[in-house]
């Protein structure tokens, strides 16, 4: 029986719900889902990159959808991350009682998710949540976790609970999704041990299946059931935006607050840019080829080896020469490529991606719009923004340049326009930069805008072309031609623009020719002292932005420079 039938017993929009699973690696919540799933325990630890599973169930009458994303514990892949909290309805956030770090990082895992859900304008509420602090079959002289520490927070907080858990010893793993399932007011009988566990070619579920009778004729079974899709896969794109888009409907009915606009026009970004629904764009990207199925029930990540391309929407295109082992990365928002929350998010999930491919060496980023690299950040998502929609933009600005900047590939930068603020620091993240003789200009101007480059893009600048350089250039803003860019050491080549790409080939051919175990290395000892000082005081680095952005002595300044851009349009 071909098991994509599974899906042909579709669930309506209203009944179906993505369950994700958090917490730091080794606390279970693998274990957790393979006991809720299958009643299974594996005591051999694989660390999980991203498993996404799926279980249909037959209650009452209706077709009920459970998708479940256990995540990776460990953190290298923030863009995905983020995107898990945003398109979560239900979450399991599990610690370990012998791991007292393991449950600060679900406190903190908490506020991440608040956070994220309130810069999505149209999802505010707090979404259900349980805490699971897991291996408490463990002997008591190993506990670092106290049970009563643990209900005291949680009983502080809203639509959370808390239980202890052991998925080794089956203990209170059906009391864990109970819990939660009646705290997100979904049907009981999901859980585990009030329904009849089924597989796909069961009789009743068959009936189910055809859409004619969940009951075999003649025989009255009005059981629950579950059956779990054994090939899951992350739904298409296309049919994700429709039932995203029919559930905020429905959100939306209500909340009966019928002077918003109509919700359909406002969900899909391929009709409309209207600002507070980039969660649905992220929820996008979120499905563009993120987790492919790779057989049995456990859906690993696997990256595609051939062409990442994103869907004609995409704003980064992604082209993969697996014969050569270069990708070519290429920024793709007219009119300018300004760099938004979405933008940023796509590339840094393009860089994960191409960091997961081992076939993948080298990377070339480059733009799909004629005569602009990058023209930075988008001004829009600084000028008159909220606070926790500066966070989350700030943070994305982070992930993606730390990814770029402390990738493994070799990078390297086609500058074929202009390259003002963020594109400059995107060019100088790379290990080379080739741009185009002419009329660009490269630089970071800041301060022209009344803002001050934040002390990473300073220490790019520092590393790219010296102190004394990069002193003038920040206080004055300065954008430079190629050939003075060329001469302070901003660019490696200058050549004319149609000659861009072809050097850039040609002088990676050399770079490719370096063992890779090698340059990594000598790239990353390099660059760590710059990486770590942002990775260390992200947080505190994104609440400064919003603080300082939204001063109103900037907000003037912002307001003023965009009626200069528009003025001199004009
Ligand atoms: C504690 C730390 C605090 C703060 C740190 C913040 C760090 C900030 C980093 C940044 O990156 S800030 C962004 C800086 N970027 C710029 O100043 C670039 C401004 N743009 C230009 O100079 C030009 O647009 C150009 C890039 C040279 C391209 O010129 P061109 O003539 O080709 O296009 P035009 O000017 O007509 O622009 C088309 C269209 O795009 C809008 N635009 C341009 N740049 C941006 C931008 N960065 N963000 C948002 N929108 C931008 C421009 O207004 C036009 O819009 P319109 O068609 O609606 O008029």
């Amino acid at each position: 029986m071909s098991s994509h039938l599974v899906d042909e017993c579709a669930a309506p929009p209203k009944n179906c719900f993505r369950l994700v699973v958090l917490g730091t690696a080794r606390v279970g919540k693998t274990a957790i889902v393979s006991r809720f799933l299958f009643n299974q325990y594996d005591d051999q630890y694989t660390p999980t990159i991203e498993d996404f599973h799926r279980k249909m169930y037959r209650i009452r009458g209706e077709v009920y959808r459970l998708d479940i994303l256990d995540t990776s514990g460990v953190h290298p892949f923030p863009a995905m991350r983020r995107l898990s909290f945003l398109t979560g309805d239900l979450f399991i956030l599990v610690y370990s009682v012998d791991n007292y770090e393991s449950y600060m990082e679900v406190m903190r895992l908490r506020e991440q998710i608040l956070e994220s859900k309130a810069s999505c304008k149209t999802r505010t509420a707090a979404p259900p949540m349980i805490i699971a602090g897991n291996k408490a079959d463990r002997p008591e002289s190993e506990r670092e976790v106290l049970y009563d520490e643990v209900a005291k927070w949680v009983s502080t907080v809203k639509k959370c609970a808390f239980l202890e858990t052991s998925a080794k010893k089956n203990g209170n793993i059906n009391e864990l999704f109970q819990t939660l399932f009646e705290l997100a007011k979904l049907p009981p009988e999901m859980s585990p041990s009030l329904h009849r566990r089924v597989s796909i070619g069961d009789q009743a579920w068959e009936a189910a299946k055809k859409g004619i009778s969940f009951y075999p004729r003649g025989k009255q079974d009005d059981n629950p059931l579950g059956v779990v899709s054994p090939h899951a896969r992350r739904p298409s794109l296309r049919s994700d935006l429709i039932e995203a888009e029919a559930k905020a409907e429905q959100e939306q009915r209500r909340a009966e607050k019928p002077s918003i606009p109509k919700i359909s026009s406002a969900l899909s970004p391929y009709r409309s840019q209207y600002r507070s629904c980039t969660w649905m764009s992220l929820l996008r990207q979120a499905f563009q080829g993120l987790v492919r199925p790779a057989g049995g029930q456990v859906c690993r990540l696997q990256v595609q080896h051939r062409c990442y391309n994103a869907p004609a929407a995409g704003h980064v295109q992604v082209d993969m020469n697996s014969d050569t082992g270069v990708a070519t990365v290429r920024l793709n928002r007219p009119p300018v490529n300004s760099l938004n929350l979405d933008v940023l998010t796509e590339l840094s999930i393009a860089l994960e991606k191409l960091e997961t491919d081992r076939s993948c060496r080298a990377m070339v980023l480059a733009s799909a719009v004629p005569g602009i690299f990058s023209a930075g950040l988008d001004i829009m998502e600084m000028y008159k923004s909220t606070p926790e929609r500066c966070v989350a933009f700030w943070r994305a600005l982070q992930d993606a340049w730390l990814n770029l900047y402390g990738s493994r590939l070799i990078t390297m930068a086609a500058i074929e326009g202009h390259s003002p603020a963020g594109g400059c620091l995107l060019a100088m993240s790379c290990d080379y930069r080739v741009m185009a003789d002419g009329k660009f200009q490269i630089g970071l101007n800041e301060t022209r805008l009344g803002i001050v480059a934040p002390f990473w893009f300073t220490d790019v600048m520092l590393c790219t072309i010296g102190h004394r350089e990069t002193e003038k250039a920040l206080q004055l803003g300065a954008m430079y031609s190629a050939q003075q860019a060329l001469s302070i050491g901003l660019v490696d080549k200058v050549v004319p623009a149609d000659q861009v790409m072809s050097t850039v080939q040609t002088e990676l051919k050399s770079w490719l020719q370096i063992p890779d175990a090698a340059r990594v290395i000598t790239k990353t000892s390099m660059r760590k002292q710059v990486l770590d000082r942002l990775s260390s005081q992200k947080e505190k680095d994104a609440q400064f932005f919003a603080d300082f952005i939204l001063r109103e002595s900037v907000q003037k300044s912002l307001g003023a420079y965009i009626a200069s851009l528009q003025k001199r349009k004009s």
